[in-house]
């Protein structure tokens, strides 16, 4: 079975016994919603919270959702009764409590501003305001790409912030946690501890989560086209995810 090797090569399908004693790791955006042209333009249907509802019982609770969003926006999305790490490792919160995060650096609001600065007369660009961190999303102004992210390596340098590059989109964020981190803390506590885990994801930012769960004795899930990557497995795309999960149901 494939394990923690770094591949850039077509990896296999993951075998639903994988999700058997599982806990199991969810990235959001790219993994269980398809990428959309905003932020603001991904809607949660209620099939997956079902689907989701239903795998999470099954794994007595060890199902999380770890994410760039802030838990309150996983929140305003539909996912309050599960299990949240939001902010790319930052931010905790159980089911319904209150969230377990750090203030909000002055830092931060710097950055806001200059990204802001810089966006406000480029149609296109959009600056995404979060609980702890600003993204700048370049996603509808492809030509301003490596401006924003030369003006975010700049800001990230100047204010101390972590620089967290994404799809399309540059985040600034505190630094001392990731998505990898996140799975370390939650594999410690209950309901999470006792599983193997299992970490879903696209992104660059899901790559520590895989690395974590590899260390851990369980296994990444590389969603989208084969890149140089931790994960030992792949899904094509996020309705192969949602396949592969229910089948984590109906098994
Ligand atoms: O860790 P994730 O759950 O994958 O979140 C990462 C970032 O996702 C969002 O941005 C991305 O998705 C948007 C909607 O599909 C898309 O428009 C954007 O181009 C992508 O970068 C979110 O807006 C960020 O806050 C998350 O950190």
């Amino acid at each position: 079975m494939p394990h923690s090797a770094l591949s850039a090569h077509p990896l296999p399908s993951p075998p639903s016994a994988l999700l058997d004693g599982a806990s199991l790791f969810l990235d959001f955006d790219g993994t269980l919603a398809p990428i959309a042209d905003t932020p603001d333009g991904v809607v949660v249907d209620k099939d997956l919270l079902h689907l989701l509802g239903q795998l999470r019982d099954r794994l007595d609770g060890r199902l999380a959702i770890v994410s760039g969003r802030s838990v309150a926006t996983l929140r305003e999305l539909g996912f309050s009764a599960f299990l949240l790490a939001g902010t790319h490792g930052l931010e905790f919160a159980q089911p319904d409590a209150p969230v377990d995060a750090p203030p909000r650096p002055a830092a931060v609001d710097a950055a806001e501003a200059a990204f802001h600065a810089f966006a406000d007369d480029k149609p296109g660009l959009l600056v995404e305001r979060k609980s702890i961190s600003v993204g700048l999303h370049f996603r509808g102004a492809p030509q301003w790409g490596r401006q924003a992210g030369d003006l975010a390596t700049v800001l990230a340098e100047r204010h101390g912030l972590q620089l967290q590059p994404g799809k399309m989109l540059f985040e600034l964020r505190p630094g001392g946690a990731d998505k990898g981190s996140a799975v370390h803390v939650l594999m410690s506590r209950t309901p999470m501890q006792g599983g193997k885990p299992l970490f879903i994801g696209d992104d660059v930012t899901d790559e520590e989560g895989f690395a974590a769960a590899v260390a851990l004795g369980g296994h990444g899930i590389l969603v989208g086209t084969p890149r140089e990557t931790q994960a030992g497995f792949s899904l094509e795309q996020v309705a192969a995810v949602r396949h592969y999960l229910a089948q984590g149901v109906s098994a």
